[in-house]
């Protein structure tokens, strides 16, 4: 099927890091020691935080990052770069130390996310893929918490995207990612069996349309199976779905467990009321009633509104392609680089647009709450040798507009970042996915409400300590100061 045999994870980048790699070699600094951070502008959906993942994926990338006999072969057919390089990629030897958030942390914009540090040639060749994992992985986890957040807790909810995702690695990866956002289970079986998310699944119209009967169809699965939900929406849910399923499970009793009943079309507020009621006189009272078909948050909120009688929900395309809004955003940029005296030194990206314009220096970010009630009070992105938490107190302000601040007192300060590799050696050990599940849960917990409703949150402030404030006003005004000599200059060389 394939012109090379995919056997690495190598060429999952893009063409112009590798060209970029080659002009570092050939000019001799490729080995110059180099900082980057990752991190996005804006939080998705307008929501007030996104829950981080990923980083599962980026240390299976990490772990396999060599150049394989057979992409050497097809770097060589492309022409584009001699032996000699092509020998230098196949010996190279990820060395990088990265420093990331963790699976289920809370993380705001322009706080970076991950950090990368190393041989400058390294750091630059795995921007695309951590971009690609965490992007898509972190967005999903993100719409998850946001559905989760409109349901609260009692409600089951249930992933049903693979057949409507990007591809198969995106239903994979991106099942993962809504398990960690608070779904409870999913209908991906392969997701199920790598990862060990719980797996549920009722039946299809097929079921009924390959009967021809309500009735047969309903009763043939039962009699096939324990746990049942029928689908009662094929032909008409109130007049025969429903009095047929319930039929059904009255003739079966004991020999199953009837959950319950399925909708998938028409006015769900409506019929799910209509269907309670049905259940309910029957004598299935705990009977739920599910419900899929397009659903996302603000459906979800709409049918609350409503009164639907809904117990459980099935959600699969506007979550696992991220309907609103397919992608985070997320960059990843140089903030130090070695000088040629081999001191380390912060260096920007310089725009018009206030927001594309980095922030200098290595960093850490800490989470500051008080130490009263646990509750946040806004994360605080510092240098990296700046201890916050060996403060009495601490003087956060707003990072455009400075005179929103605030002095806390009595409080913790928790670094995010955390170490994942050292010099190329992995020393964080995985936590199993229930335990990021449930740590992402109890981070949500500890935000104030404010920043938790899905319409118009307030901002959570993501604040620069006062250094790392200066030096980007430095920063900005010695680049600005030599734009303009160099600009004269050129100007005297044309003239
Ligand atoms: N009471 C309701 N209030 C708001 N939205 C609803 C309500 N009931 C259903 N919906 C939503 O309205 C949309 C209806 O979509 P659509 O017209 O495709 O469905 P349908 O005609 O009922 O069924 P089918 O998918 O078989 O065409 C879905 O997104 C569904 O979740
Ligand atoms: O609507 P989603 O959130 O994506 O949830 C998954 C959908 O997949 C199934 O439908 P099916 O593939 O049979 O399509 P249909 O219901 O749109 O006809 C299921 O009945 C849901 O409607
Ligand atoms: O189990 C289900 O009901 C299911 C699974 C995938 C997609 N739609 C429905």
């Amino acid at each position: 099927m394939y012109k090379f045999e995919d056997d690495s994870l190598m060429m999952h980048t893009d063409l112009y890091q590798i060209n970029m790699l080659k002009t570092y070699w050939e000019k001799g600094i490729d080995k110059k020691r180099a900082v980057f951070e990752a991190y996005f502008r804006s939080n998705p959906f307008g929501n007030g935080f996104a829950i981080f993942a990923g980083l599962e994926r980026i240390i299976h990338y990490i772990n396999r990052l060599t150049f394989t006999e057979s992409d050497i072969d097809y770097l060589r057919e492309l022409g584009l770069y001699p032996d000699e390089f092509l020998t230098y990629l196949k010996e190279m030897k990820f060395s990088c130390s990265i420093r990331s958030m963790v699976e289920g942390e809370l993380c705001f914009a322009n706080e970076p996310l991950i950090q990368v540090e190393g041989p400058l040639g390294e750091c630059q060749l795995i921007e695309t893929a951590l971009l690609n994992i965490l992007n898509y992985q972190t967005l999903i986890a993100t719409k998850a918490a946001r559905i989760r957040n409109v349901i609260g807790e009692g409600d089951k909810l249930s992933e049903f995207g693979t057949r409507r995702a990007q591809e198969m690695e995106a239903a994979i990866w991106g099942t993962r990612a809504a398990y960690i956002g608070g779904f409870d289970n999913t209908s991906n079986v392969r997701a199920g069996k790598l990862f060990g998310i719980p797996v549920s699944g009722t039946h299809a119209h097929s079921l009924v349309q390959a009967y021809r009967d309500e009735y047969e169809a309903f009763k043939a699965y039962a009699e096939t199976h324990k746990d049942v939900v029928f689908l009662v929406d094929t032909y008409d849910t109130l007049r025969s779905g429903v009095p047929t399923a319930i039929k059904v499970a009255k003739e079966m009793g004991d020999k199953i467990n009837f959950i319950g009943v399925r909708i998938d079309s028409g006015d769900m507020a409506y019929l799910s009321k209509k269907i309670r009621k049905q259940l309910d006189e029957a004598g299935f009272p705990d009977a739920h009633i599910i419900a899929s078909n397009d659903l996302d948050e603000l459906t979800i909120l709409n049918l609350r509104m409503q009164g639907a009688k809904i117990n459980d929900w099935g959600v699969g395309t506007k979550l696992i392609t991220a309907f609103d809004q397919p992608s985070l955003g997320g960059v990843y940029k140089l903030v130090s680089i070695e000088n040629d005296e081999g001191e380390m030194v912060p260096t920007m990206k310089v725009s018009s647009n206030a927001s594309k314009m980095s922030t200098p220096g290595v960093k850490q970010v800490w989470r500051i709450t008080r130490n009263r009630d646990g509750k946040s009070e806004g994360d605080y992105v510092a240098l990296i040798e700046e201890r916050p938490d060996q403060l009495d107190s601490l003087f956060m302000f707003h990072p455009v507009h400075t005179y929103i601040n605030k002095t806390v007192k009595d409080y913790t300060a928790r670094p995010l970042l955390q170490d994942i590799y050292r010099d190329g050696e992995q020393v964080y050990q995985l936590p199993s996915l229930l335990d990021i599940r449930e740590y992402a849960e109890q981070n949500v917990t500890q935000l104030w409400d404010e920043y938790k409703r899905i319409l118009n949150p307030e901002q959570y402030p993501v604040d620069l300590s006062q250094k790392l404030y200066d030096n980007k006003m430095e920063s900005i005004s010695e680049i600005r100061q030599n734009v303009k000599e160099k600009a004269k200059q050129l100007e005297q060389e044309e003239a």
